[in-house]
């Protein structure tokens, strides 16, 4: 199939976004309108000059810039507006349902309350919801870098709002620096947030060992791995993701511009899907990486040589791995059988 076909097939795919960081959808443009609305200085003279900053060597240097370009957020309507542009672009690409990741560590530490950061993301959640019939859940994600203390802090801040906000908020991440953080940092927190009946995931393998991938489910007891694709390192663990279907939300072009692998050809995607993992394809931080999920599908397609029949199977692996409930995913899936027939 050439490139438009292709890209127009992969659009047209119903499918999930499970591994999105709405804080990495602030497209270099909307950090300089949030910037000059609230009345701050960013040091790059222009929105070339911040794109141009994007080349990352490995996840810290992305974060670092991730962290800074997020300092711009201030208000409710300044979560909203992000929101709703990361909203518009995944219904380009065919996203019927999202989980998105955001972390109020990020914001709160600059003196935003964990109040506007809820109510700007989950307004946009809401009116698109009402709109257009894309569903979406929030994941509140710990930052691995700091410490169990202010992971504890946080769920305090936030439990008073889970039930004003129990349509989205269904569930727990933890992202940020991996080595150095292991799952078993968070295990006590993770045990609580179980016992409050959150949905659990963590990322896990991006740039950490399998072990973190066994530890994320033995320890912290989460239904899905964040990445996962170091997991390949330990052969039995690899058999256990296969035998259990442990969904890996895997983000191919944010593991090629965080130097986790040296070319998109090289990535163990195309392998772990012929084995039989239960992988997904997603976008993590499209503003900086690149591209958002059609174009990661895309890419990857291109680069490894995907037929669109395994391109089907990515995305109803996408939608089997969501946390909606039984009836709603039969009516996402019914779509999907639909579109491939
Ligand atoms: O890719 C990521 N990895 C870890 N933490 C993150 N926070 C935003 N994106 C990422
Ligand atoms: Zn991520």
């Amino acid at each position: 199939m050439n490139s438009p076909d292709l890209n127009a097939y992969i659009r047209g795919l119903p499918k999930a976004e499970l591994h999105l960081h709405i804080e990495g959808t602030l497209e270099p443009e909307l950090i300089f309108e949030l910037a000059a609305r609230n009345h701050m200085a960013i040091p790059y003279s222009s929105v070339e000059a911040l794109r141009a900053a994007y080349a990352f060597t490995d996840l810290q240097s992305f974060l670092d810039l991730y962290y800074a370009g997020a300092s711009v957020l201030i208000t409710e309507q300044d979560f909203y507006d992000m929101t709703m542009a990361y909203l518009r672009r995944a219904r380009a690409d065919g996203v019927l349902h999202a989980e998105i990741m955001f972390d109020p560590q990020t914001h709160t530490g600059r003196g935003v309350a964990i109040e506007t950061v809820f109510a700007g993301i989950a307004r946009a959640l809401r009116e698109v919801r009402a709109a257009t019939g894309i569903s979406s859940y929030l994941l509140m994600s710990f930052l691995r870098h700091l410490s169990e203390q202010e992971a504890f802090d946080t769920l305090a801040a936030a439990l008073p709002l889970r039930e004003q906000y129990n349509d989205v908020w269904i569930g727990i991440g933890l992202d940020s620096a991996e080595l150095g953080n292991p799952p078993d940092k968070f295990a006590r927190i993770f045990a609580r947030c179980k016992e409050l009946e959150f949905r659990l995931v963590a990322h896990a393998g991006e740039e950490g060992p399998a072990a973190y991938v066994s530890d994320a489910l033995d320890v912290l007891h989460v239904e899905r791995i964040d990445h996962g694709v170091r997991s390949e390192d330990d052969p039995a663990l690899m058999q256990r993701l296969i035998r259990d279907q442990v969904p890996l939300t895997v983000c191919p072009l944010s593991n090629l511009k965080l130097c986790v692998v040296d070319a998109l050809e090289q990535h163990n995607l195309a392998r772990l899907l012929r084995q039989g993992a239960m992988v997904t394809i997603n976008s993590d931080d499209p503003a900086y990486f690149g591209g958002y999920v059609g174009q990661n599908y895309l890419a990857t397609a291109q680069a490894l040589g995907l037929s669109k029949q395994e391109l089907g199977t990515l995305a109803r692996n996408s939608l089997e791995s969501c946390f909606l409930p039984a009836d709603q995913k039969q009516v996402l899936l019914g779509k999907l059988q639909g579109y491939l027939i």
